[in-house]
């Protein structure tokens, strides 16, 4: 809207515009005595998203307004459905006084309700963390370095750190799963953030360093940021100064609750990407909904913010083993004791203390976060009882950082109300005999019917006038009513106030007094209300630091119990972490597979160590080689959380990163199709994976023709075994690949056992050494129903199909190395296969190089001797 257009509208619209000016992205919601009312683009938006009507409020600049509205206290609940939709509100409240003001009452901006910044609990899920995250750019020796800065409102827990590269991005952004993502107009990598809604570009000034630098110091109080390690990381340092000033404008508040910033190291943690990330379902399964992942069968957290830190521990597996043994430690003495059993009932009290904390913080906390916040600190004394009889180091440190507050409990249990109210504007949230000033205000305004019924009493008796009656009405206040007939009969302090038809009314000096203080003893009794509690926010405030802390270490406490709760009753056991190289897992199991299927889950081993470190894995359809390979990362992820792991025994060497390739999706959204999503998989990791690496790759290369794919397959098999040395799981349908075994010396081959009973097929799930004899592949379709006679003709074809493949006796294939970058040509003998197979893939390729070698050949410019060297050559292609 142009300011001459807008010289047109009413002067009510023209204070709105100047508003929205501000604010064109976002809803803006202008208060209007008892509604919020949304005008224009926005009321059609809100109308649509909200399911309410729209209309019209009168005419503005010679066109209707189209309106929509909402009533003021309902509007937490409209807000919290835009918000959860990726809107973004802002509310404009009356501020200056309808009857004294001239034109419009004066309106300004409240808050700002963003995805990424909420924090009251309305708005917020209970198990997940609500993250606002901030990146900059920038170019560093010819690399794209971003740098990420996040802060979670509702704990205050603020972070940043930098990394390289366009991967990097994309994994971390899946990693985070953030709400709201803050990057500059002039971000180059916009496409990869996948929110639909909940990206705000800001303009680049807002990512300036020496202005985020000054906005970080100033928000920690300090000289320099030298104490948070953070010093050499600039973009990232950009980055959270711009985050900082956004919460601050949408919250309108200093946010105390946010006294430092952490620097996460990457080092110290297991990478794990995006795609492996979903193929270990931690949080959400393949379909993308959440039953059946990993946080669904360990998460018996007693609370919410328990179930936060256990996601993010299981997000960000980390390697410093002295830190996983103590946590392991911790585990194994509140499993041994059955010391879970007992905190964790009384864990269930402590609620979402980190939540309640931050909404002291920016004064938004209702009464009865209050009431949950006593509840918590009075389990501090019962949590430190037994904690002191557990022996463990974390867990004695975790014990002297719940700090017991029986000054503030104390308050608190005085204070407030058996069942205070939701929110603070009715008051009655204080208890009788807390503040003398307020119970003598409430009972003025709730005795007074009493006191003037008593009045009335006792000016009969005085009287004698037996008509005499105490009334109220809105216009004349407080009266003793006289009938005409005795109206000269009152007495002389009497006050005529109003004359009716058959009575008159009185005031007196006493009715009078007590008119003024039982009218103005509710709203005072309500200010005291406000003003007591507010004291009570100050004197929290006070300890802010303190509490914290205490929530933190519950919250650790949370985690670990549920850890040790989990070991007992899944038969978990502790992993022994160690640097040496290898895993070796004994009788391993996929938990959550184990937990929905009604079978007894069959166990299975696992060796794998720097002279057996690639293991190709063969079976039927259905066998059970995802679920194996599934079940050895999730073992490796749970050992590096401090957990204990679905295993009888395993000895786990920690790794650098976690890599897999499995299953097959397209990303139609990203304009990639299955086979280019599962090559870009494959590149990364063999463009990234260290020694120390563990990868999982499931029939890499059946996403094209079978002769690309079985190469593809190959040459990456041989570059992950030779080059790269890491410990990888293959699984594979190319029987053609179980050869390498033979040539790599550090390549077995491994395979899941079937067996066929009277015609059908009987999956064993049993991993055992040497590949598979076969391949099941029509039983499995067989059971899956597909029809007889399709099954019927398919055994035909196979037929036909394995009588026309070329036998083979001896031959030699040279298979070209496809990526450049290994250098790694390489000869291989292709044995021919006893086992019945599939026709052996390679008998086609043959028959068409010897035809290419022939028709290559030159005869005009070929010497004799060079002629009789081709022909040996030719035969020993027969
Ligand atoms: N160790 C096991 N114990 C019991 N049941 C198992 C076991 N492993 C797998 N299963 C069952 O077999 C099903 C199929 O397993 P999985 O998907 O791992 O087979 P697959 O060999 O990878 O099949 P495909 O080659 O078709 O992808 C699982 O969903 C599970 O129900």
């Amino acid at each position: 809207m142009t300011k001459s257009s807008s010289d047109n509208h009413t002067p009510m619209m023209r204070q709105y515009f100047g508003l929205k000016s501000e604010h064109p992205n976002q809803m803006l919601f202008y208060r209007m005595g008892d509604f919020y009312e949304i005008f224009y683009e926005d009321a059609k938006r809100a109308s649509e998203l909200l399911d309410i009507t729209l209309t019209a409020r009168g005419h503005s600049g010679g066109k209707p307004i189209p309106m929509a509205g909402i009533p003021f206290h309902a509007a937490e609940n409209y807000i919290a459905r835009l918000v959860r939709m990726g809107e973004s509100v802002v509310i404009a409240e009356q501020v200056g006084d309808p009857a004294t003001s001239k034109g419009p009452v004066e309106r300004q901006v409240a808050r700002i309700v963003t995805p990424g910044t909420i924090s009251d609990e309305a708005f917020l899920e209970e198990k997940r963390e609500n993250l606002l995250l901030s990146i900059a750019h920038t170019q560093r020796k010819g690399l794209d370095v971003f740098g990420f800065s996040y802060l979670d409102m509702a704990s205050g827990r603020f972070c940043l750190f930098e990394v390289d590269g366009f991967d990097a991005l994309s994994s971390e952004l899946q990693r985070l799963s953030p709400m709201e993502v803050l990057i500059s107009e002039d971000f180059p990598a916009r496409d990869c953030i996948q929110l639909e809604k909940g990206i705000c570009e800001l303009g680049p000034w807002h990512f300036d360093y020496e202005s985020s630098y000054r906005q970080l110091i100033q928000q920690f109080n300090t000289k320099d940021l030298s104490g948070f390690g953070c010093e050499a990381l600039t973009a990232a340092t950009a980055s959270a100064g711009a985050l900082l000033q956004y919460a601050k404008d949408t919250q309108r508040s200093s946010l105390p609750h946010i006294q430092s910033i952490s620097v996460e190291q990457r080092d110290a943690s297991v990478l794990i990407d995006g795609a492996t990330r979903k193929n270990l379902e931690i949080d959400q399964n393949l379909t993308g909904t959440q039953t059946n992942t990993l946080v669904s069968v360990l998460d018996t957290c007693a609370t919410p913010m328990g179930s936060r830190l256990l996601k993010r521990w299981l997000h960000t597996p980390i390697r410093q083993l002295e830190e996983l043994h103590q946590r392991q430690a911790a585990v194994k003495a509140l499993k041994d004791g059955a010391g879970y059993d007992l905190i964790q009932p009384i864990l269930k009290q402590v609620g979402d203390l980190e939540r309640i904390l931050s909404r002291v913080a920016l004064r938004s906390a209702r009464p009865r976060d209050l009431l949950r916040l006593r509840f918590a600190l009075d389990s501090f004394p019962e949590i430190r009882l037994i904690l002191k009889e557990i022996e463990s180091e974390r867990l004695n440190s975790l014990n002297k950082r719940i700090i017991e507050q029986p000054l503030i409990a104390n308050t608190l249990m005085r204070a407030l109300v058996e069942n205070p109210p939701s929110v603070i504007r009715d008051g009655g949230i204080f208890d009788l005999g807390y503040d003398s000033e307020l119970d003598e205000l409430i009972s003025l305004s709730t005795n007074a019917t009493d006191y003037l019924a008593e009045i009335e009493r006792r000016e009969k008796e005085r009287t004698g006038i037996q008509s005499l009656k105490v009334g109220y009405n809105r216009v004349h206040g407080y009266y003793i009513e006289i009938s005409r007939l005795h109206s000269d009969m009152a007495p002389v302090e009497y006050v005529r106030r109003q004359t009716l038809k058959n009575a008159e009314r009185f005031i007196t000096p006493e009715l009078k007094e007590f008119e003024d203080k039982a009218l103005s003893a509710k709203s005072k009794a309500l200010a005291r209300e406000k003003q007591l509690y507010e004291d009570l926010l100050d004197q929290l405030n006070d300890i802010l630091g303190e509490l914290q802390t205490s929530s933190q270490a519950v919250a650790q406490l949370d985690v670990l119990t549920s850890f040790a709760e989990r070991a007992e009753r899944l038969s978990f056991n502790c992993p022994d972490l160690h640097n040496n190289g290898g895993l070796s897992i004994q009788a391993g199991r996929h938990p959550v597979v184990e937990s929905v299927i009604s079978d007894p889950f069959i166990p299975n081993d696992l060796e794998l160590n720097r002279q057996r470190s690639l293991l190709m894995i063969t079976g039927p359809n259905m066998g059970g080689k995802s679920t194996y390979m599934r079940q050895v990362a999730i073992i490796t992820l749970l050992a590096h959380t401090g957990s204990f792991v679905p295993a009888q025994k395993a000895s786990i060497s920690i790794v650098d990163r976690i890599f897999t390739r499995m299953g097959s999706s397209d990303d139609l959204a990203g304009g990639r199709s299955t086979f280019m999503v599962e090559m870009t998989e494959t590149a990364n990791i063999l463009n990234n994976a260290s020694k120390d690496s563990l990868v999982l790759m499931d029939e890499v290369g059946r996403g094209t023709s079978t002769f690309d794919g079985l190469s593809l397959a190959w040459s990456a098999v041989e570059y992950l075994a030779n080059q790269l040395k890491c410990y990888v799981l293959f699984a594979t349908h190319y029987f053609e690949l179980t050869t390498l075994a033979e040539q790599l010396p550090q390549a077995a081959n491994v395979h899941l056992t079937a067996t066929e009973y009277e015609d059908e097929i009987v999956f064993m799930h049993q991993v055992h050494d040497g590949p598979a004899s076969q391949s099941y592949g029509l039983q499995v379709a067989q059971l899956a129903g597909v029809p007889r006679t399709v099954i019927g003709h398919a055994k035909n074809k196979l037929a036909e199909l394995e009588s026309d493949s070329l036998p083979i006796k001896s031959n030699t294939l040279t298979l070209s190395d496809s990526q450049d970058h290994t250098n790694n040509t390489h000869s291989s003998q292709v044995q021919e296969s006893s086992q019945n197979w599939q026709p052996d893939l390679f008998a086609e390729a043959e028959k068409n190089e010897l035809k290419e070698s022939i028709l290559e050949l030159d005869l005009d410019n070929l010497s004799p001797i060079e002629a009789l060297n081709t022909l040996y050559k030719l035969k020993e292609f027969l």
